[in-house]
């Protein structure tokens, strides 16, 4: 199967290619059409699904993935959320939700103010491109899971989904 993958970020791409049978995955700089932070689970869903139907409007290959992460406020508290879809050149999309998790105080006010959640946690980290390594997962799990693994699970689901909708279509 070869699939595109709507991002040149390392983490997106490599979760892409750790569940592809044949291990190679086109990737391609596309607007995700939403804003660069997200600020809802709504915003975030539809970013990955603009991005799965722009990769495969390219042209170069049949599927898309489009993978995006965001925020949702929840009663004063913001959390990490994460959206996933898959689309083919027949205009079937299917999607998936990845893991939520709640970031510290300090983050949401940061947030709040307008500023972006890459380089907060890079700052609050200390570590250059965070979200391009471990992410805020890696961060606020103490290393027990990183994004690239979170995302592993969104294609998963995403994948799966296409496989057997094909073969109950078939
Ligand atoms: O190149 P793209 O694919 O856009 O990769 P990205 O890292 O910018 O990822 P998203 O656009 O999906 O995420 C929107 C914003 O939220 C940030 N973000 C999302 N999840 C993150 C995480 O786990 N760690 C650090 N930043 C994260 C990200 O860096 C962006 O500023
Ligand atoms: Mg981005």
């Amino acid at each position: 199967m070869y699939v595109g993958i709507g991002s040149k970020n390392p983490v997106k791409v490599k979760a892409v290619e750790e569940v592809i049978d044949d291990g190679k995955a086109v990737s391609l700089n596309v607007p995700s059409g939403v804003s660069e932070q997200p600020f809802s689970d709504e915003e975030t869903r539809l970013g990955a699904i603009n991005r799965a139907k722009a990769v495969v409007e390219r042209g170069k290959v049949e599927i898309g993935i489009g993978l995006e992460g965001g925020v949702e406020e929840i009663d004063g508290q913001f959390f990490v959320c994460n959206w996933g879809a898959i689309a083919d050149k027949n205009g079937t999309v299917h999607q998936a939700g990845g893991a939520r998790f709640p970031l510290p105080d300090v983050i949401g006010e940061k947030l709040r103010k307008g500023e972006e959640l890459g380089p907060i946690m890079s700052e609050y980290a200390r570590i250059k491109e965070v979200n391009k390594k471990e992410g805020a997962i890696g961060i606020f799990t103490d290393g027990a899971l990183d994004r690239k693994e979170m995302y592993v699970h969104i294609v998963k689901i995403l994948i799966g989904q296409f496989k057997y909708y094909s073969k109950v279509k078939a």
